[in-house]
């Protein structure tokens, strides 16, 4: 089972129709195997018969294009901007997927498992340079928005170094645990939001608005990430069921129930810190413990907090009604992933 079509933003599904065959074009001029490894990743149907439900949900680009129309200028405009930022966010999923030994993504094997470690490794750096590239050639605004996708690039790995730190620790803290997710998730949203602003050369005001909604509905996204990671249907995340906790991932809520200094957390700790595997069992059981000492429900309550400031930057713009609707329909969908 994948996300049912309907309860997906009109939006978004335009931006996928939009963004789909620049993106296309964009891995035609990467060198065949490199191209390959890129189209089986985007999960483009015609070559390696992956349905339709084995792409990505789109959700960056559908931003990008919904940030050049807040500023009154055509989605089309922002297209290079919308295909820069899916590159980077698919270079990380390609690299992310090596590094926690991934089986599955997109409800199909991950492209490593497929092509082997070395060619996938190489295929998300070319993604990564072909996103500079493109914004880099465009004529008006490309060079800033270039700058400012590979800055934020920049926070997305220092979060993931934080990420990968973390999990040989025994003492993270809440608020370190909170700048890894910013730096991981919030820095690509904040970007999705700006760079197709920046290109069409939106007033500054405009883009700081934009920024502060993506940072803030990037923060909500991976909060919600990160509960379906511990109570989510794998059906429905195309990720085994416990997947972070059977690689002890020190996420919100587990972070969040080992410092909250219950009898449930001290249980977690002796669970989480023992070095050998945890039997399915003991998986089930610690799920349970952050549940008790708390971790779920603060998660849930920051993930609504952060909806609510993403909404307050947006409504702190004077944006059509249209787009104003269509961001707002985006930020619930992403952060009520009950679908
Ligand atoms: C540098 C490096 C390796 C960084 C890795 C950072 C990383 C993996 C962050 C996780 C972000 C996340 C929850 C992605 C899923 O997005 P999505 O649900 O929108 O994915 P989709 O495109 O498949 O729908």
């Amino acid at each position: 089972m994948s996300i049912p079509t309907s309860s997906v933003p009109a939006s978004v599904l335009q931006a996928r129709d939009i963004v789909t065959p620049a993106m296309r074009a964009a891995v035609g001029r990467l060198c065949p195997d490199m191209a390959r490894i890129a189209s089986y990743h985007h999960g483009w149907t015609d070559e390696f018969g992956i349905p339709a439900s084995g792409s990505g949900k789109s959700l960056r680009p559908a931003l990008v294009l919904l940030s050049a129309q807040a500023t009154g200028a055509p989605a089309e405009e922002a297209v290079p901007a919308a295909v820069a930022v899916e590159f980077v966010h698919n270079f990380s999923l390609l690299h992310d997927d090596i590094m926690d030994a991934d089986q599955e993504r997109r409800h199909r094997p991950t492209a490593w498992t497929v092509f082997g470690r070395s060619a996938a490794i190489l295929a998300g750096d070319a993604l990564l340079i072909e996103a500079a590239a493109i914004l880099a050639e465009q004529p008006r605004g490309g060079g800033a928005a270039a700058a400012r996708l590979m800055s934020d690039t920049q926070r997305l790995i220092t979060g993931q170094a934080a990420d990968l730190e973390f999990e040989r620790r025994g003492d993270v803290t809440l608020s370190e645990c909170l700048a890894m997710v910013a730096n991981k998730t919030g820095a690509l949203f904040a970007s999705a939001c700006a760079v197709g602003a920046i290109l069409v050369e939106a007033p500054a005001a405009v883009v700081r608005g934009l920024t502060g909604f993506g940072e803030h509905l990037g923060l909500a996204f991976q909060l919600v990430d990160d509960l379906l990671g511990i109570w989510g249907d794998p059906r429905r995340t195309g990720k085994p069921v416990l997947a972070d906790l059977r690689s002890r991932k020190k996420s919100v809520p587990v972070v969040v129930a080992l410092t909250a200094g219950t009898g449930a957390s001290a249980r977690l700790a002796e669970l989480y810190f023992d070095p050998v595997p945890l039997p399915e069992s003991e998986l089930a059981e610690a799920a349970t413990l952050i549940e008790e000492a708390g971790g779920r429900a603060w998660t849930e309550a920051e993930a609504a907090r952060h909806l609510a400031a993403a909404l307050d930057c947006l409504d702190r713009l004077a944006l059509p009604s249209d787009v104003l609707d269509n961001f707002r329909e985006i930020a619930y969908f992403v952060t009520d992933r009950s679908w």
